[in-house]
């Protein structure tokens, strides 16, 4: 019959589906790293011709992927093994590459690198004339400044002069994803970004784990506003029981560690921020990727190679041309140039950042054997999880101590407590933030949330899950949702969540693996080759397996399970229960701001008749 028909006329010669895919990574070797080093150009050196070169390689990349998929689209894949046919399905779902439309695909391109162009040269203009950007200047700011009136400026003037600048080069943006998406066949962007986690109810599952993981973060949030209610008074705080946003140490509110000093839970012990000694020690750029390097050295795992150390950049030149800083793991697909960028400070905050950006050049180079197609994570939460599962031993008081950047390591039960306050204000209170961001941009690609709504929604997302409330009144013509560097680069940002809950999986699985049999969080496998085998051996498989089989040869489960993370963080969830008592949770809905004048507090008080204990 006429299906038949249609059935003999594809390939299914084996051999010939081989060679089909030797010459598709031979081409696309060449194809894919030109058009990298024009992107590594651009985000190097912000200018127009850079950015018209890029566009233009890029347009290029997507019509020979395009060839390609037409060309794999005429092969068998019913006579294929598992991974030959993973193989070619991922030949064909080119994403966003798939719209022939020229001027539809230059304009998309156009409008994405306008977006990062804006976000990564955008800076805050103060009093004197003087213009900040965000790096280093505005993150250092907010890490050391408790005055409230120049964080309240820094933070309203960031989000002035990056996100409001690009609402409607975003919206123009959805149309023109969704449109290339659904050639495809792709319902919209976010249903393609949820295809890499292989689980229609990803979603649902998603959704457990953060209400699992909620009640901990309740109790970090109420331990914590009534500490910033100290230092800022309580006037400063909206009856609904919200933190303003620009008081938690971070432009975005998304990680507060740079609270630690303030936050203690016990004076008179060792401070466990290490930026002060990292300075008085002379840290440099190179050194901190060094330190990285060598504990993956310590692992048996692979260092660094030459092209890495002469191709990085790894802080921000002082030659005043214009790049991008925030810290980005560059792969050329050519199995030889592996790079990070990043404007590195010397702070322990960046110390992470750099264990972050190196964990995915490992796993570059752990899977650079492999074809094109498969050199990816097992699914992008495995990506993002590799170098913060270093950090985690890395940051343990043992071994800080062992770098000599920790004087003395506390053995009794305070100092472990103020080791995992220090953990917590990292891994916990990033959470919701992880979780909601791509919560407000599904909603957006589904067409759920208009653009008239799209501030609105970011707000209420951030008003109940992170409970978190804006400073000042907002308005339409803001977009905040810009002023968070994914956003405009377009990267999703589940995978985050999905990190920082799967990480302490591996965590546990390395230290298990080394014999350790202590508590989980001061666990350190530095130069335990066992832990390095585990992690190197599912690292070699990059996204030839569905990412269940990568978890349960790592972790002896399938799935992702938030008991590792919690198992971590027990100690200190005890303590916080007791030190909060019934003061916790906040009202789902953002504060409103009240109009009248004369009033001294900004916010209107709630009735009392509403509970702030937080509803489900
Ligand atoms: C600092 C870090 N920069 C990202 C990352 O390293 O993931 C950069 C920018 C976007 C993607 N990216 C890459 O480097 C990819 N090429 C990696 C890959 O190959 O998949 C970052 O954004 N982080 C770290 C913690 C939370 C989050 C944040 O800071 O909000
Ligand atoms: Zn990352």
């Amino acid at each position: 019959g006429f299906v038949s028909g249609i059935k003999a006329t594809l390939i299914s010669d084996l051999s010939e589906a081989q060679s089909f895919l030797n010459d598709y990574n031979t081409m696309m070797e060449v194809v894919y790293s030109k058009s990298i080093k024009a992107a590594w150009a651009f985000y190097t050196n912000i200018t127009d011709h850079n950015r018209e070169v890029m566009v233009a390689e890029d347009l290029y990349s997507d019509q020979v992927a395009q060839q390609a998929a037409r060309n794999a689209s005429q092969y068998n894949l019913t006579i294929m093994d598992q991974t030959m046919r993973r193989e070619f399905i991922k030949i064909m779902d080119i994403g966003s590459a798939a719209q022939t439309d020229p001027v539809k695909q230059t304009r998309l391109k156009e409008v994405l690198s306008e977006m990062e162009t804006i976000y990564s040269t955008a800076k805050v203009c103060i009093g004197d004339g003087e213009c900040l950007p965000l790096e280093p200047d505005l993150t250092r700011l907010f890490a050391t400044s408790r005055d409230h009136d120049v964080l309240l400026a820094a933070w309203q003037g960031w989000r002035d002069a990056s996100g409001a600048k690009m609402k409607e080069l975003y919206t123009e943006f959805v149309t023109l994803s969704n449109e290339a998406l659904a050639i495809l066949g792709h319902a919209d962007t976010g249903a393609y970004w949820r295809s890499d986690y292989d689980s229609p109810e990803f979603e649902e599952e998603v959704r457990v784990l953060f209400e699992q993981l909620r009640p901990m973060y309740e109790q970090l949030h109420a331990y914590s506003r009534r500490k910033l209610m100290e230092i800022y008074g309580r006037d400063k705080f909206p009856e609904s029981g919200h933190i303003p946003a620009h008081l938690l140490g971070n432009m975005w509110a998304q990680e507060w560690l740079n609270l630690v000093d303030d936050f203690m839970p016990f004076k008179g012990k060792p401070s466990m921020d290490v930026t002060k000694e990292m300075v008085n020690q002379g840290y440099t750029p190179l050194r901190i990727f060094q330190l990285a390097d060598d504990f993956f050295g310590s692992l048996g795992m692979i260092r660094m190679p030459p092209e890495f150390w002469n191709g990085s950049m790894l802080e921000k030149p002082t030659d005043g041309r214009e790049v991008v800083c925030h810290a980005s793991a560059w792969d050329f697909y050519n199995r030889k140039d592996f790079r990070v960028q990043q404007c590195t400070d010397i702070t322990q905050s960046d110390l992470e950042t750099v264990h972050h950006e190196m964990g995915h050049v490992e796993y570059f180079l752990q899977y650079k054997h492999l074809p094109l197609q498969l050199r990816g994570g097992a699914n992008p939460g495995f990506h993002e999880a590799v170098g913060d599962v270093i950090s985690l031993s890395v940051q343990t008081p043992e071994h800080m101590k062992s770098i000599g950047l920790l004087s003395t390591i506390g053995n009794d039960t305070e100092s472990d407590i103020n080791f995992l306050m220090s953990m917590a204000l990292q891994k916990i209170a990033f959470l919701p933030f992880g979780y909601l961001i791509d919560q407000w941009r599904w909603s957006v690609f589904r067409g759920d949330t208009s653009p008239e709504e799209y501030n609105d929604h970011w707000w209420d997302l951030r008003c109940r899950y992170q409970g978190v409330s804006p400073p000042v009144e907002r308005s339409s013509s803001d977009f905040d949702p810009g002023a968070k560097y994914h956003i405009p680069a377009n990267t999703p940002y589940i995978r985050y969540f999905v990190s920082f809950v799967i990480q302490f999986q591996f965590h546990k699985a390395l230290c298990n693996a080394s014999g350790y049999t202590g508590p989980l969080h001061r666990c350190d496998v530095y130069n335990n080759t066992e832990a390095g085998k585990v992690l190197g051996d599912m690292l070699k498989l990059g996204s030839s397996k569905p990412w269940t089989f990568a978890m349960q040869q790592m972790t002896g489960q399938a799935t992702m399970d938030a008991q590792p993370l919690m198992e971590y963080f027990e100690p200190l969830l005890e303590f916080l229960r007791r030190e909060n008592g019934n003061d916790y949770g906040w009202h789902p809905h953002c504060p409103t701001f009240k109009r009248s004048v004369g009033d001294n507090s900004a916010f209107s008080v709630l009735p009392s008749t509403i509970s702030i204990v937080a509803t489900i």
